[in-house]
C-alpha cells in the first residue's frame, strides 16, 4: 500500500508563508497531478514529499510509514526532474543503473532491470551511448527509466515533459499515461499546463496561492469547478460567470433561502444560439468571431459583460452580428458571494 496522506503541511520562507495547511489523501497507485499558475507552490510541496524541503510543521504518511523525518532515500520515493538530471560522464545503461548501485542491489537484478525499463522508454538501442549524444526527449526517457528502475513506491515528477518541443511532449505524455497505468505505482506530477494535467490525472489538484481548491477527477473539475478560480484556470477559453438572467429561467437554480446566487457558470460550449428574438434566449452583440477549425469561437457583449461562446464552424456568425442566446439548463453551475460553488 502506498496512499500518501498530507496533513495540515505548512511552509513558511521566512516570513512568507508559501503552503497554507494543505491535507491531501492520495489513493494507492492513482496518478495525481498537482496543478496551478506559477509560484503557487506547487513544486514546493512536491519537494516536501521528496524529503528535498522540510515543512514547518504537519505530516506525511506514505501507506503505514511516517515519512515526515526520514532522509530522502528512505523514503522509497523516485523523483523526474524538468531539466533531466542526467549525468553527462555516465552511458545510458550506467545512467538507469546508479540509483541501483548505490543502493546495491545484485549486478544480475541491475543488469534485468535496465534491459527491462530501457524496453520500457524505448532506448534499448542507446544504452553505449553517453548524455551528449541524445536528444531531449532521449534524455528525458534515461530520467524515467532511471526512476522507474527503482521501482519505488511513490513516483514523483516537477514539469517532465517542458523542455521538449510541442510534438514530442505529446508523444511522451501518452507514452507516460500508458506506462504508469501499467505500473503500481502511485505518482505525483507537477504542471501548470491543464491539457497534460487532464489527459493525464486520475484526479486533479487544482493550487491557489499554497492552498489546495479542489481535489477530484478531471470531468468534475472541468464540469463542476468548486471555485470561480478552478473554473477562469481550467478551460481555454475558460468557463463565463455571469450575473444570474432572469429571462433563462434556470430549472436547476439552487433553492436557497440563506445564500443568494451571485454568479452563473457557464461553458462557452455550453449555449444555444438563434437568429430570431426567441423566448428565454438573451441578445448578445458578436464582436471578434474566430474559425478556429472544429468551432468558431464568438466573443460577444451581454449587458455590461464579456462572454465566449463556441458555436459550429459553420455556423454564419461575423464580427457585428446580432444573435440570441440561451445556457443548455444542465450546464449551468451557481456560485455564490464567495465565489464558490453552490449545490443544487
Ligand atoms: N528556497 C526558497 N526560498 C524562498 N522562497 C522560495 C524558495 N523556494 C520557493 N520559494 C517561493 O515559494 C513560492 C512557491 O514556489 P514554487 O516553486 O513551489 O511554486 P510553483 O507553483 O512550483 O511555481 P512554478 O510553476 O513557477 O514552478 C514562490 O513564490 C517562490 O518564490
Amino acid at each position: 500500500m502506498s496512499a500518501i496522506q498530507i496533513s495540515a503541511v505548512r511552509k513558511q520562507f521566512g516570513k512568507q508563508e508559501i503552503l497554507k495547511s494543505i491535507d491531501l489523501e492520495i489513493r494507492d497507485k492513482e496518478f495525481t497531478v498537482l496543478l496551478g499558475p506559477s509560484g503557487c507552490g506547487k513544486s514546493t510541496l512536491l519537494r516536501i514529499i521528496a524529503g528535498l524541503e522540510y515543512e514547518s510543521s504537519g505530516s506525511i504518511r506514505i501507506g503505514e510509514r511516517e515519512i515526515t523525518s526520514l532522509a530522502p532515500r528512505d523514503r522509497r520515493i523516485a523523483m523526474v526532474f524538468q531539466n533531466y538530471a542526467v549525468f553527462p560522464h555516465m552511458t545510458v545503461a550506467e545512467n538507469i543503473a546508479f540509483g541501483l548501485r548505490v543502493r546495491k542491489d545484485s549486478e544480475a537484478h541491475i543488469q534485468r532491470k535496465v534491459k527491462e525499463t530501457a524496453a520500457l522508454m524505448h532506448i534499448e538501442d542507446r544504452l553505449d551511448h553517453y548524455s551528449g549524444q541524445l536528444s531531449g526527449g532521449q534524455r528525458q526517457r534515461v530520467a524515467v527509466a532511471r526512476a522507474l528502475a527503482m521501482e519505488p513506491e511513490v513516483l514523483l515528477m516537477d514539469e517532465p515533459l517542458s523542455n521538449l518541443d510541442a510534438l514530442l511532449r505529446l508523444e511522451m505524455r501518452a507514452e507516460l499515461k500508458t506506462i504508469l497505468a501499467a505500473s503500481d505505482t502511485t505518482t505525483i506530477y507537477v504542471t501548470h499546463d491543464q491539457v497534460e494535467a487532464m489527459s493525464l490525472a486520475d484526479r486533479i489538484a487544482v493550487m491557489k496561492g499554497g492552498q489546495i481548491e479542489q481535489y477530484a477527477p478531471p470531468s468534475e473539475i472541468y464540469h463542476y469547478p468548486a471555485t470561480e478560480f478552478v473554473g477562469s484556470f481550467i478551460g481555454n477559453p475558460p468557463m463565463n460567470f455571469i450575473p444570474p438572467d432572469a429571462r433563462w429561467n434556470h430549472p436547476t437554480r439552487p433553492e436557497q433561502s440563506s445564500q443568494q446566487v451571485h454568479k452563473c457558470g457557464i461553458r462557452p460550449e455550453d449555449f444555444e444560439v438563434r437568429f430570431e428574438p426567441t423566448e428565454n434566449f438573451a441578445p448578445v452583440r458578436v464582436l471578434v468571431s474566430e474559425l478556429l477549425g472544429s468551432h468558431k469561437q464568438l466573443t460577444a457583449r451581454f449587458g455590461d459583460e464579456m462572454i465566449r461562446v463556441n458555436v459550429p464552424s459553420d455556423l454564419d456568425v461575423g464580427n457585428g452580428s446580432d444573435i440570441h442566446i440561451r445556457p443548455l439548463a444542465e450546464k449551468v453551475r451557481f456560485y455564490d458571494h464567495s465565489g464558490h460553488l453552490m449545490s443544487a
